[in-house]
């Protein structure tokens, strides 16, 4: 499978918890079908039967650091094959809320997994793939806290980390979005939704209807 000959795009969406994402994901893919394109939303760790029951461990469970990122991309493995490859091989485009630049930066960056372990799984599982472009919710993690906070669920696994954590995995997505700026558009989240919302229309009008 290759990014470049798939004919349909692979867009995801990234960002520490509570930076916004989610609420504009909906958006995106309106905007999307208002142009005519036909597409698949999905999400990780998740986007199949196996792939959400990884996730509710993933989410809950305790374990070692390399179990997680190796679950993390089992759930992917499965994830390539089921929904994203088959969708862009027919000309679908599937937005995803998270993928690989998630491992880097929340297992990387925020628990201190080994940078070339990650390497090599991301090689083995999708050696020459890549979304065609990353939106990254780039958001004070103090700010972010006081929205999924004000939000009231019950906090998973992640979300309980201190706030150290979370400086840390947004430093990670700065440094890999510095590492493909071609790939990633960054996205200042302390905006209003609207401000956000128009920036994504902007950037997908941009890259692939002009
Ligand atoms: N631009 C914004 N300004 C203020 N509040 C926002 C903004 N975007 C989202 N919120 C609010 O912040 C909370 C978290 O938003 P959302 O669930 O979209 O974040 P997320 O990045 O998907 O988080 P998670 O990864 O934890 O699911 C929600 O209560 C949402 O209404
Ligand atoms: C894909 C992926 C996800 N995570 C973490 C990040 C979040 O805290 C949760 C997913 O929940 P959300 O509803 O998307 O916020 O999982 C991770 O640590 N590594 C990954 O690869």
């Amino acid at each position: 499978m290759s990014g470049a000959s798939a004919p349909g795009r692979f867009l995801t969406f990234e960002g520490i918890d509570g930076a916004g994402k989610s609420s504009q994901i909906a958006g995106a893919c309106a905007w999307l079908d208002a142009r005519g394109i036909s597409l698949e939303q999905t999400r990780e760790p998740g986007g199949t039967p196996l792939g959400e029951q990884l996730r509710g461990l993933l989410l809950h469970e305790a374990m070692h650091i390399e179990t997680e990122a190796m679950l993390m991309f089992a759930a992917r493995r499965e994830h390539l094959a089921q929904r994203i490859a088959p969708a862009l091989t027919a000309g679908r485009w599937v937005v995803s809320d998270r993928f690989s630049d998630a491992t880097y930066a929340y297992q990387v960056g925020g628990r201190g997994l080994d940078a070339a372990k990650f390497a090599a799984l991301e090689a083995w599982v999708h050696p020459d793939f890549q979304p065609d472009l990353t939106f990254l919710f780039d958001l004070d993690p103090a700010i972010a806290a006081a929205r999924v906070a004000s939000a009231g669920a019950a906090p998973d696994r992640f979300e309980r980390e201190q706030r150290d954590f979370f400086e840390r995995v947004r430093a990670a997505y700065l440094v890999r979005a510095a590492a493909a700026p071609e790939r990633f558009c960054v996205i200042d989240a302390s905006r209003p939704p609207a401000d956000i919302a128009a920036k994504i229309g902007a950037t997908l009008a941009e890259r692939f209807f002009t």
